[in-house]
């Protein structure tokens, strides 16, 4: 399995350019899209799923041009749209057998089994008889995972799935997409949320304006940062202006000023502990020192 997106462009009819020149190879495990609100990742997710055409480029899938074979490739593809709604009024495990049926599961019996399967799984067992509407913000996202990856697609691709969820819930989507990245698939996690790209993606790549800043691991992103990220001590006084001057992380206040942890090129200004970057310096690091240059940052 195998995605190559190549020299991607989407200029949406109001001539705002979405997409710039996207290239990134994407190979089983899960892969993180990282970037801000607006910078284009669910264009990219909605192009990736045959839902929106790109005004230039291509998508292959295994080798097969994606504008040739949307049919097929379709039926590899498992995906949780950012607005997941549910329609009608169904219960929980109905609207999942309703999903089985789509999915082109023909015989009952082969439907319960794999709805009952994927209830255990995203954990929603104890309230399958419960009407889908009224089930809690974190169970109707585990039910749009389960619906995506009803018939054990090839591809999932999951837009912004852990907006709005509190830790614990989130902690248990992401759960649920590591039991899964076990196998040879490939997940696509779009997040604006630096937490959500954790160790468990095998590859990441960060979106900001439309074009690709960055694509590597976690640990090649994280590792851009280090060396940039101090701890210090600000006056009262010059806290102001420390935080003109530099994005600042965490501030403790104590009893002369503010014990600092923020992100700089060097020291030269201030007297500063380095200390170990984590993947939210590493993203800070980024949008304020580099997004904005023209070349992709590849370890
Ligand atoms: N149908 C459309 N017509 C014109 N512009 C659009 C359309 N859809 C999206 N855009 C614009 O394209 C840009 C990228 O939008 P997109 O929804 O892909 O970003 P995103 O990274 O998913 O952001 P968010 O997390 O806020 O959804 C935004 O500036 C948006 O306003």
């Amino acid at each position: 399995m195998n995605i190559s997106i190549q020299n991607l462009n989407k200029v949406y009819g109001n001539n705002y350019q979405a997409l710039t020149d996207v290239n990134l190879n994407i190979e089983p495990g899960m892969f993180g899209l990282l970037g801000p609100n607006g910078a284009g990742k669910s264009t990219l997710m909605k192009i990736l799923v045959t839902l929106l055409s790109p005004s230039t480029g291509e998508i292959m899938v295994n080798g097969m041009p994606l504008s040739k074979n949307r049919k097929e490739v379709r039926s590899m593809i498992g995906y949780l749209p950012q607005d997941f709604r549910f329609f009608a009024k169904l219960k929980t495990y109905e609207f999942l057998d309703y999903a089985a049926s789509l999915a082109g599961i023909t015989s009952r019996k082969e439907r319960r089994n794999e709805v009952e399967k994927l209830l255990e799984q995203v954990g929603l067992y104890e309230v399958r008889n419960r009407y889908a509407n009224k089930l809690s913000g974190g169970m109707k996202r585990r039910l749009g995972i389960a619906q995506a990856i009803v018939g054990d697609p090839k591809m999932v691709i999951v837009d912004e799935p852990t907006t709005g969820l509190d830790p614990e819930e989130r902690i248990r989507f992401r759960n649920i997409l590591t039991d899964l990245s076990q196998r040879d698939v490939i997940i696509i996690l779009s997040t604006h949320i630096v937490g959500d790209i954790s160790s468990t993606c095998t590859q990441m790549a960060l979106l900001n304006e439309g074009k690709i800043g960055f694509k590597g691991s976690p640990n090649q992103f994280l590792e851009m940062s280090r060396g940039k990220v101090w701890r210090t001590h600000v006056n009262f006084d010059l806290m102001e202006e420390f935080k003109q001057k530099y994005p600042v992380i965490t501030t403790i206040p104590d009893a002369k000023g503010y014990e600092v942890e923020l992100i700089a090129p060097n020291s030269d200004d201030f007297e500063g502990l380095s200390i170990e970057p984590n993947l939210e310096h590493a993203y800070v690091y980024f949008m304020e020192y580099v997004a904005g240059q023209e070349k992709i940052m590849q370890p």
